[in-house]
């Protein structure tokens, strides 16, 4: 070890040791969380995340729900689920931002992704362990599932060009058609160890131009609506016939843009 690193690391933990409020000058600290405002959470999902008014609900609900409980047995548990590029690593952000000032660059904040973090099947037990150490608490007791069928089946049986004339004949069906019947059976879900299934409805034509607009701006151009309608026609939608859902969100709206201002 170089004594220069070695003094440093010393350095830091006596400070820490004899001193915290002189140490976290210097160094993230647990205790500089922002204190969480519903208000401020809520200003920031109504401002930045479009077409998604269930998942704004149960979020919301659930988080000042836990934060409120001032002895919780286990951390919250969100699932979230829906089409791609529908906003569910975004809301993940918005709520890291809102909780801590570095968002998701917190030393306090773990960023799992399955494709990167898990990808071997064969595994599954390495990256359970794993999991234990960063989760300790997650196995600890299950709570109900919270799950808002009603309304998302409202949300779908409005929409005319589906033949959806009867509610569907149990919560896996539901399941199916928002999107979550792959995850369905697996053991956190059997275990009752997710507190909230958080749907995220797939993504409508007025709301890829929402996204652009921001994007746009987020550039420092002026909102040109002639281009924002452009790129947005250029998505894909489905039914195929209908056009009605975008099949890739808001997620590749950003790169097409780039054609119109290759400058
Ligand atoms: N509902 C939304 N409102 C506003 N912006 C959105 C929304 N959905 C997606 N976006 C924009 O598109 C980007 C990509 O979306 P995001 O990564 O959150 O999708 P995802 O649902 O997590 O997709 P995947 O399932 O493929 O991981 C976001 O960073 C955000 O800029």
């Amino acid at each position: 070890v170089e004594p220069i690193s070695l003094g440093l690391a010393l350095a830091g933990v006596l400070t820490g040791y004899i001193c915290p409020r002189l140490y976290c000058l210097f160094a993230e600290c647990c205790g500089q969380k922002r204190s969480l405002s519903r208000e401020a959470l809520q200003k920031d999902l109504d401002d930045k995340l479009f077409g998604q008014h269930l998942a704004k609900k149960i979020i919301l609900n659930a988080v000042f729900g836990f934060i409120n409980n001032p002895k919780p047995k286990k951390p919250l548990t969100l699932s979230l689920h829906g089409w791609t590029g529908t906003g569910k690593n975004f809301v993940s952000k918005i709520i890291a931002e809102n909780i801590y000032e570095g968002g998701l660059n917190s030393d306090y904040v773990h960023l799992f992704v399955a494709t990167l973090h898990f990808p071997h099947a064969s595994n599954i037990t390495l990256y359970k362990a794993r999991m234990e150490v960063w989760n300790p608490f997650l196995d600890v007791i299950g709570f109900g599932v919270s799950l808002l069928w009603d309304e998302i089946w409202e949300f779908y049986a409005g929409l005319d060009f589906l033949d959806l004339s009867h509610p569907p004949a149990s919560a896996s069906q539901s399941a199916g058609i928002i999107g979550m019947s792959g995850f369905w059976h697996s053991s956190l879900i059997d275990r009752n160890l997710i507190d909230y299934f958080v749907p995220f409805l797939p993504l409508e034509y007025k709301h890829l131009k929402m996204c652009i607009r921001v994007e746009m701006q987020s550039r420092g151009y002026e909102i040109d609506e002639d281009i924002v309608s452009r790129v947005a026609e250029e998505m894909t939608f489905f039914p195929k016939e209908e056009r009605v859902f975008s099949d890739k969100g808001c997620k590749t709206v950003f790169t097409k843009l780039d054609y119109y201002y290759d400058d």
